[in-house]
């Protein structure tokens, strides 16, 4: 077993005095291993069944957490987007770093299941959105079935979880790495992502602002920063250049999820803001974002800081 493979299968056992990390669980997901690259052993990993749970479970008693965010081929995680639209994001759980984890996918079966036998492919819908050209290619017949994870697509063919569920005749995307975790599977087909550098950008998340996070490996970006916008409802003709001149921060990215409340088509908005590189300023980062939300607040434009990092 590597050391990461040896760490990962055993981070999940109870080490109460270390402060707790959610993550996409089960054991061996790409959010657990992204979380080990930044952690190690300095957190005690709890495994949750879904994103959602991840963030929604941040407490006093589980105060720390890790979401995927976005990745290079398949797009912006739509499961976080809308748990940021919530109003506990901003005023108890908050984004407080990021790290990035190349990912590479496996098509994984039960021992002596072949390629012509499969009929189902299971996974979390990123991984089966990030693998379209392999599974165009090589299982064009195959229905493709979204799980809560990677791992947990891959612990369903040793435990179907139901009876219709016939793991002879099924597949699941993830890494390697779950093939040790879990004996009994073996690796069809390795790298069948579309494209080469196929890469997750994760969030770690935290249960209050100033809760200090218990890197081992410190990440390399920092002065970001992620404000939610929600638009004045009854303003027929929103206008974003209102927000970005009030704002007057570098934005680097805008994402976009329907609100839930009327009128119709009334969306909130996430931008992400950075500091320009060697940026010299008597005003520190925090305080220019907050003097930014200021401002966009006095334009009339509803906006709340989801995370300064
Ligand atoms: O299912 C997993 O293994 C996850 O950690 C989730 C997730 C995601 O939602 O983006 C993380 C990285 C990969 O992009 C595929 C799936």
């Amino acid at each position: 077993m590597s050391n990461t493979l040896s760490a990962l299968a055993s981070s999940s056992e109870e080490v109460q005095e270390l402060p707790a990390l959610n993550f996409l669980g089960p054991p061996g997901t790409y959010s657990h291993q992204a979380a080990f690259d930044v952690f190690g052993d300095s957190v005690h990993y709890v495994a949750k069944q879904t994103i959602s749970s991840v963030f929604e479970s941040l407490s006093p008693e589980l105060p720390f957490g890790i979401i995927p965010q976005e990745n290079s081929t398949n797009g912006s995680v739509i499961e976080t987007y809308n748990l940021l639209r919530c109003e506990f994001a901003g005023r108890d759980s908050f984004v407080r770093g990021e790290t990035n984890l190349s990912i590479k996918h496996s098509l994984v079966v039960r021992k002596n299941v072949k390629i012509e036998d499969i009929e189902h492919v299971f996974s979390h819908e990123q991984a089966l959105g990030q693998c379209k050209a392999f599974l165009k290619g090589h299982l064009p017949r195959a229905s493709l079935v979204p799980t809560d994870s990677t791992a947990s697509a891959a612990r369903a063919l040793l435990n179907p979880p139901s009876e219709s569920f016939d793991p002879f005749k099924s597949a699941a995307i993830c890494s390697t790495v779950v093939t040790s975790l879990f004996p009994g599977l073996e690796v069809l087909h390795t790298g069948i992502q579309d494209g080469e550098s196929n890469m997750t950008r994760f969030y770690i998340v935290s249960y209050g602002a100033d809760a200090r996070v218990p890197w081992q490996t410190p990440p390399i970006y920092q002065k970001r920063a992620l404000i939610r916008l929600l638009p004045d409802r009854d303003s027929l003709a929103w206008d974003f250049s209102r927000a970005i001149k009030a704002l007057n921060i570098p934005i680097s990215r805008i994402d976009r999820r329907p609100s839930l409340s009327s009128p119709t088509f009334h969306d909130v908005y996430f931008l992400e803001v950075f500091a320009e590189g060697g940026e010299e300023s008597d005003v520190t980062w925090f305080d220019r974002v907050n003097q930014a939300v200021e401002r966009l607040k006095q334009e009339g434009l509803e906006s709340t800081v989801l995370g300064i990092w």
